[in-house]
């Protein structure tokens, strides 16, 4: 059966032998197998259980990245990274089952009482032999416009992260570096390696494709549409060790290359969808 689900999880596998398993706790996207091999980072340490959020896999943040703006106060009062990665959300229909893909899609719950907008979120899961693609689906069903911020937070599993080249992050790109309290600063071009705390929200990355040179063979592709921007996250020693549910050392084996409508907030009117895609395919 190319998709089964269990009370936690849903796990597609495709003919090629690829395999993906999402947890309905966040949607979390906790393992992607391509040629055997396990392309996403888990915490040994995560909380599996519903009593946090995931630390590790694919996270999705909605509908605030971050800690929340000081204002209105149903966005003040949201949690860091908003509430999707911590609801459970349901299976919904299996789009497709065949060699091209293997597809489903999931429905968030309502979100919290305290924050009154009326919207539809749904996930989108492909599976094909090579390629994860990961649509966030965000429908305005309200009367008035409706703002959010959504980012796909993926944990992409490296052997050493020190060893890693970053491509396509286009010169001049401006970034926010969250490591230098927020200061401003354009991205040179050129290749970004990880060599120390890395935590950089890139804005409308013209390229909008990021190259990923493992530093051991593999060569992955993370394309984006709908997102503008995108945040690399690496906390090296000095704060990947402070996190509880961090496994021991595991700040080194992966990178966070995190597409997302984040560096503003994106506001659609009633009726209208906004469609945020992440695709992830190895070279
Ligand atoms: O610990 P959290 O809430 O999952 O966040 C992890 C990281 O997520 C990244 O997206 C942020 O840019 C970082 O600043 C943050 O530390």
């Amino acid at each position: 059966m190319p998709v089964e689900q269990n009370d936690k999880t849903i796990v597609l596998t495709h003919p090629s032998g690829a395999s993906v398993e999402i947890y309905l706790f966040g949607a979390t996207v906790t393992s992607w197998k391509t040629a055997g091999r396990e392309r996403i980072f888990l915490s040994n340490k995560a909380h599996l259980d519903g009593s946090a959020a995931i630390r590790g896999g694919i996270p999705v943040v909605f509908p605030v990245f971050g800690p929340p703006p000081s204002s209105p106060p149903e966005y003040a009062a949201l949690a860091q990274h908003g509430f999707a990665r911590t609801q459970t959300w349901k299976l919904e229909k299996i789009l497709l089952d065949r060699s091209e893909g293997v597809s489903v899609r999931l429905v968030a719950p309502p979100p919290p009482a305290t924050f009154p907008h009326s919207f539809e979120l749904h996930y989108v899961v492909t599976l094909a032999a090579h390629e994860l693609v990961c649509n966030l689906h965000v429908l305005n069903t309200g009367t008035e416009d409706f703002k959010f911020q959504a980012l796909l937070h993926t944990y992409l599993a490296v052997p050493d992260v020190s060893k890693i080249a970053l491509t396509g992050i286009d010169a001049g790109t401006s970034y926010k570096d969250k490591v230098l309290g927020g200061a401003v600063g354009a991205a040179p071009g050129g290749p970004l390696v990880i060599d120390q705390q890395v935590d950089r929200v890139y804005a409308k990355v013209p390229s909008k494709e990021i190259g990923l040179d493992d530093g051991a063979g593999d060569h992955y592709k993370v394309r984006f549409r709908g997102f503008e921007d995108c945040t690399i996250w690496n906390p090296a020693d000095v704060t990947g060790s402070k996190i509880a549910d961090m496994e021991d050392g595991g700040w080194n084996r992966y990178v966070c290359i995190e597409p997302g409508f984040v560096s503003e907030f994106k506001s659609i009117k009633p009726g209208e969808q906004f469609i945020g895609q992440q695709t992830i395919s190895i070279a």
